[in-house]
């Protein structure tokens, strides 16, 4: 079944679910967080455009929203014909395309996921912001990056802020909204409505580095890197350790390997530049080594752990 369309211009059908006023969504990077994004955003009925720089990469993202889609699928309507409907509905919403700069042209909001690096998100964003409408929403999905830093590239900075959204994006319930001190109220209260149109419940945060959950959550990490290069205690046995011993899903190695590794190196190398009296940001030089060797973790086959492809 052609599951997906190419670009040629965004149509939109008005969905029951959707009662914000974002409706056309162009999501900037089809990696593991664009496409997750891209995909809730075409199930709950907006009108998608997902982006990536090439077209083999765009391919890979919608393999995986195809995979991921049947399983929302699955565990709403089982196995009827329901399934089919909402597959294909939600499918017929969602296009792609390789040009950022054409993609935003009609978008109400654009969802930045590209690579965790601040000058690539400004550059993108000086680009864009030349061409999209005067009323369109930008916001970035960055870890651990300022928004402010971030919005620094544009002239809408009361139109731009943070939503922050978790991997898995199908599953995940959490949306972090972050404004920073120029962003309208009318931003923010669009950005948490269409939050809330995802199925997602939204926490207001300031733009502190790593907001909140990964203030908690990149520390806890790097801890765990440390006691396995000090030997302490094994992988495996760690990740049994916080599974049984602190209820957590996944352990952090695995966790880890889940969210890339690349992405782990980019947040905590950028924190140690920002904060270097913070000894809990110093490199790891096993992370580096991973990173060095392509191990990035369950997207490359292996990280700390290896995996079938
Ligand atoms: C070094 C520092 C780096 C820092 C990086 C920062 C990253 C960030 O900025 C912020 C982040 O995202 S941090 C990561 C947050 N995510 C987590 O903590 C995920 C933890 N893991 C889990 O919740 C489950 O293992 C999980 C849900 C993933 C899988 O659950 P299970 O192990 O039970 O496996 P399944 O039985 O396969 O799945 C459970 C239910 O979820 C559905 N599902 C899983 N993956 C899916 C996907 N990709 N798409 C759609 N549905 C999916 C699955 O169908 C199943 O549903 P039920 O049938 O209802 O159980
Ligand atoms: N991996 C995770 O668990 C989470 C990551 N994030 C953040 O989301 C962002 C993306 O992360 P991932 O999806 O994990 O990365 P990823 O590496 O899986 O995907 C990034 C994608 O962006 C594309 N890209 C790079 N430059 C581009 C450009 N100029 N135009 C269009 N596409 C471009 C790349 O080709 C790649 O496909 C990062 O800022 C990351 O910190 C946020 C929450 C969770």
């Amino acid at each position: 079944m052609a599951f997906f369309t190419t670009l040629t211009s965004r149509t939109f059908s008005h969905s029951a679910m959707m009662s914000n006023s974002i409706k056309n969504v162009t999501v900037i990077g089809s990696g593991l967080m664009g496409a997750g994004i891209a995909q809730v955003a075409a199930q709950t009925g907006h009108s998608v455009i997902m982006v990536d720089i090439d077209d083999a990469l765009v391919s890979k993202a919608q393999k995986r929203i195809q995979d991921s889609i049947q399983r929302v699928a699955k565990k709403k309507f089982g196995e009827n014909e329901e399934a089919s409907k909402f597959i294909s509905e939600s499918l017929s919403h969602l296009t792609t395309s390789t040009d950022a700069v054409t993609s935003v042209g009609s978008a109400d909001l654009v969802v930045e996921a590209i690579v965790e690096n601040l000058d690539i998100k400004k550059k993108l964003f000086m680009q864009l912001d030349k061409a999209a409408p005067s009323h369109t929403i930008f916001a970035s999905n960055t870890s651990s990056l300022s928004i402010a830093k971030i919005a620094d590239a544009t002239d809408r900075k009361d139109r731009f802020g943070g939503l922050h959204f978790f991997n898995p994006v199908p599953v995940m319930k959490l949306l972090e909204v972050v404004r920073i001190a120029e962003t309208s109220q009318d931003t923010y209260d669009a950005m948490c409505g269409w939050g809330k149109a995802m199925g997602k419940v939204t926490v207001e945060c300031k733009d502190t580095p790593g907001f909140i959950v990964n203030r908690l959550l990149v520390p806890y990490m790097f801890e765990a890197v440390r006691i396995l290069e000090r030997g302490d205690a094994s992988a495996r046995d760690i990740d049994t350790a916080m599974k049984l011993g602190a209820g957590y899903p996944m352990g952090p190695f695995e966790l880890m390997d889940y969210v890339g590794l690349d992405t782990g190196k980019f947040i905590v190398d950028g924190w140690h530049k920002e904060f270097p009296d913070e000894s809990i940001f110093n490199p790891s030089p096993l992370l580096n080594k991973l990173v060095e060797e392509g191990k990035l973790g369950v997207k490359t086959g292996e990280g700390f752990y290896k995996y079938k492809k």
